[in-house]
């Protein structure tokens, strides 16, 4: 039953390119902080929603969500890589709870997740191997995406699959805010490259390399105003979190697909992985909001946010 959140964007560039002194510090802080309230909560198991960016997932069969019982991390971006633990049989059993709570979910017993899932793990844990988790999958790359109201539907149904447990539960988003990095897309993708995001399980290491560079090269001009991604949007990214704060999550599930891309760029459909969170801690009962930070990091191609959430009536 006790449920706390956190959301919070990753970025593959963290870490990794040189941001300004001020703001690695910055984040630094509100990091540390999230390790202080994260492990002052103590969870017992993590329900991790996740986008994936053709890592796990890719376009032969593209669900619009999955559950894990069992997930090893490829290692992309020098993540971790390894086996996740997931507790199988509560995997398992919240699937079948959803289900039968009318939505739709794949299961998967050999998800593949990518930096996504892991930086968050490491940024709060250390890693992937202390804490048990559950990968959620949110497809938050690869149009066309479910509506809104789903995604809102799949988090309240995990919340009211929880509330009668006694497991401690962190929710923990990953992704967002507004962004655009050069992830492929369908649409638009040259042919090699639309194989790759067909079926490229188990990429070789040197075309993730090129595709990694990809992603630093395009941060680079984009740091220096001469990408051709589209801009982030700060004010799109307050808005967002500002209804997550008030809990005004009807209007974030009226949200269209299309506006978003417009308004937010591609990769603003990670914020899928948010509106589950929320929509499973408002499930289980009003919250209020602890830790918020918002940041537009040009060098990190990322409206970078963090919020946390827990019951109002501890
Ligand atoms: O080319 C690819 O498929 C890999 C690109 C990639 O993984 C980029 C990821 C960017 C983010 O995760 C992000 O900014 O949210
Ligand atoms: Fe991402």
């Amino acid at each position: 039953m006790p449920m706390h959140l956190v959301a919070m964007s990753h970025s593959p560039l963290l870490d990794k390119v040189d941001v300004p002194e001020l703001v690695r510090a910055e984040l630094e802080v509100v990091f540390e902080s999230l390790r202080k309230v994260v492990s002052a909560f103590a969870p017992d198991v993590v329900v991790l929603f996740t986008p994936d960016h053709y890592n796990g997932f890719f376009y032969d069969i593209m669900p619009p969500f999955c559950i894990g019982t069992a997930a090893e991390a490829i290692g992309d971006f020098e993540s971790a890589a390894g086996s996740l633990n997931v507790p199988d049989d509560l995997a398992e059993e919240l699937a079948r709870f959803v289900l039968s709570r009318d939505v739709d979910v794949a299961l998967s017993r050999a998800m593949h997740v990518d930096h996504g899932a892991v930086q968050p793990l490491e940024i709060l844990f250390g890693g992937i191997e202390s804490i048990p988790v559950i990968p959620v999958f949110v497809n938050g790359v690869a149009e066309p995406f479910a509506p809104m109201t789903r995604v809102g539907t799949l988090g309240r149904a995990i919340g009211e699959f929880f509330a009668d447990r006694p497991e401690r539960v962190l929710v923990l988003a990953s992704g967002g805010l507004s962004h655009d990095p050069p992830v492929p897309q369908w649409a638009t993708a040259p042919s090699p490259l639309r194989k790759a995001i067909l079926d490229g399980r188990n990429r070789t290491p040197a075309a993730r390399a090129e595709r990694e560079a990809r992603v630093f090269a395009t941060a680079r001009d984009f740091a220096q105003g001469t990408a051709t991604i589209q801009d982030l949007n700060p004010s799109w990214d307050r808005e967002f979190m500002s209804l997550c704060r008030s809990g005004r999550l009807e209007e974030l599930e009226s949200y269209s697909s299309e506006q978003m891309t417009s308004d937010a760029g591609h990769s603003s459909h990670e914020v899928r992985t948010w509106v589950a969170a929320f929509a499973a801690q408002a499930s289980i009962s009003p919250y209020e909001i602890g830790i918020e930070f918002y940041k537009p990091i040009r060098e990190y191609i990322a409206g970078f946010g963090v919020m946390t959430a827990t019951s109002s009536s501890r």
